[in-house]
């Protein structure tokens, strides 16, 4: 079902399901919203827009506070959704739906943190900024955090004063269904908080409607770059693009090397692979092999399994066996290229959508493609020494996470002084990036509109307001 002003409704697209990853079973069906969907859910949208603008935004924030409360008291049942759409084991799921709540109080702090509340006067005249709402925005989500990710886009353009059309995935429309399911009963306004199911039909429609103010989109780079095509000439859209990477760590001269092998592989293989911040390339300096040698072997005792395993497994499954293909793709073409299997990511036997960790040494690699592979295969590169180490991490096209696991401070200040990312990490995984921070990437990785902390700063415009003062009058 689609969610348009407030009513829940079938769509008029083409139907299609989501099924568990893991057992296949189906968690949702329905169809996807057509044009004609669309054009409803901006009408309905713009309308409802204009009378939740007028509402001061501490209204609006009691709202979104009403909205952490249910997610809160619904967390057990958000993260076992998760779990069953994406495949992630329940503690991580877990991970994922206990921020969704959380985002809501740092996202009010932002909102009042973050606003410039410049005045200038002159004798003649006051002036102030003053901020405005970009009227409908889309946001478009990916797969791998299917709560988390949208709900990072939807509560500050919300809070902001926007009117929100969200089309998830289609392979998570469970969740956000659920999700949406608070926002309801939360008491949001009708036609505030529409939700649009669908593929790339129903993206298509919301990006030709002419109500769009902004566009929200978090995905692949190739996906991101079609949009920012579609939008061209729709100077009046702003297009935030929250994208991949291919995320270089070094490992240099650490202090520990069980602590060194700890965090890279919290790097590569956290959530199967399936973060835009896991680590794609391991860059070693030095003689690597002690640091290899312990990463094979601690790579090769990671459990990966099913979510309702006892203990639970520190991978589950991926999104789906296509997923899988991809990894298994890739990892081919690297060895015909002269890479080298440490340790070989293999389809498991317990599902089609199972794959084990892998490691390639791709030093002597003839062509090192620049892609960004979605899941748990890490490629390894040995060079001389920092100065190698750092050209190598800026040697892609991407600019989202890079981390340094080092003794020196002196290290990490060069390596932060010339590495070209986003997201910059001392000692600790690439993945796990705070909420409290800016989270975006440079380069091919987004468009220098960070979300995180800072994605308020795309869901509003300062105004200038100036007023002239009559003769005489005081200026303040
Ligand atoms: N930087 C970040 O914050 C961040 C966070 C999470 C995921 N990601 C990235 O997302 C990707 C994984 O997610 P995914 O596989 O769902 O991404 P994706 O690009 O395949 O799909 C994302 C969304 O775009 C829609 N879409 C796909 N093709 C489209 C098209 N041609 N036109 C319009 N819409 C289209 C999909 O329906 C989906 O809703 C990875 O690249 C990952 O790094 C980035
Ligand atoms: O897949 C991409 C998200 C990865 C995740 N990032 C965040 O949680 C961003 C923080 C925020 O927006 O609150 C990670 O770093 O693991």
């Amino acid at each position: 079902m689609n969610y348009i002003n407030g009513i829940w409704q079938k769509g008029s697209g083409e139907s299609f399901a989501s099924r568990n990853p893991v057992t296949d079973e189906i968690l949702w069906q329905g169809s996807a919203a057509d044009t004609e969907d669309i054009h409803r859910a901006f009408d309905t949208a713009a309308k409802a827009q204009s009378s939740w603008c007028s509402r001061s935004w501490e209204e609006r924030a009691d709202i979104l506070r009403c909205f952490a409360e249910l997610a809160e008291q619904h967390c057990n049942t958000l993260a076992k959704a998760i779990s069953d759409e994406v495949g992630k084991p329940l503690w991580d799921a877990m991970t994922e739906a206990k921020v969704v709540a959380s985002k809501c109080d740092i996202t009010i702090e932002a909102y009042q943190r973050l606003r410039d509340e410049t005045e200038v006067s002159t004798s003649t005249l006051n002036g102030r900024v003053v901020y405005r709402p970009l009227g409908v925005v889309g946001v478009i989500g990916p797969f791998n955090f299917p709560a988390h990710i949208a709900n990072g886009q939807i509560v500050p353009a919300l809070l902001a004063g926007n009117s929100v059309i969200f089309k998830p995935s289609e392979l998570t429309p469970y969740v956000a269904k659920l999700m949406v399911e608070l926002w309801e009963k939360a008491g949001l306004p009708p036609g505030v908080l529409n939700l649009v199911q669908g593929g790339v039909p129903t993206s298509q429609a919301i990006l030709a409607a002419p109500q769009l103010r902004g566009l929200f989109f978090t995905g692949s780079r190739a996906t991101g770059v079609k949009l920012r095509e579609a939008l061209t000439h729709r100077l009046e859209v702003l297009l935030a693009l929250e994208l991949g990477g291919n995320n270089p760590l070094i490992v240099h001269q650490p202090a520990d090397i069980d602590d060194a092998v700890d965090k890279v592989i919290k790097s590569a293989y956290l959530t199967s692979g399936q973060r835009c911040t896991c680590a794609r390339r391991l860059i070693l300096t030095g003689d690597a092999q002690p640091i290899l040698d312990r990463l094979v072997e601690q790579t090769s005792k990671i459990t990966v399994g099913r979510p309702s395993d006892v203990p639970e497994p520190f991978m589950g499954s991926l999104i789906n066996a296509n997923a899988v293909d991809n990894v298994l793709r890739f990892q081919s073409q690297l060895s015909s290229q002269g890479g080298i299997p440490l340790l070989l990511s293999q389809r498991l036997p317990i599902g089609e959508a199972f794959v084990s960790p892998g490691i390639i040494d791709v030093t002597l690699c003839s062509a090192r493609s620049d892609e960004e592979v979605f899941g748990p295969l890490l490629q390894v590169v040995r060079v001389a020494d920092l100065d190698a180490a750092i050209r190598e991490a800026n040697a892609t096209q991407y600019g989202l996470a890079a981390g340094i696991v080092c003794r020196e401070r002196m290290c990490f200040d060069r390596f932060k002084n010339q590495v070209k990312a986003g997201l910059i990490n001392w000692n600790l995984p690439t993945t796990g990036a705070s909420g409290r921070l800016p989270f975006g990437g440079i380069g091919q990785s987004g468009n220098y509109r960070p979300a995180g902390y800072h994605a308020i700063n795309f869901c509003h415009v300062p105004i200038a307001e100036v007023e002239a003062l009559p003769e005489g009058a005081e200026t303040k």
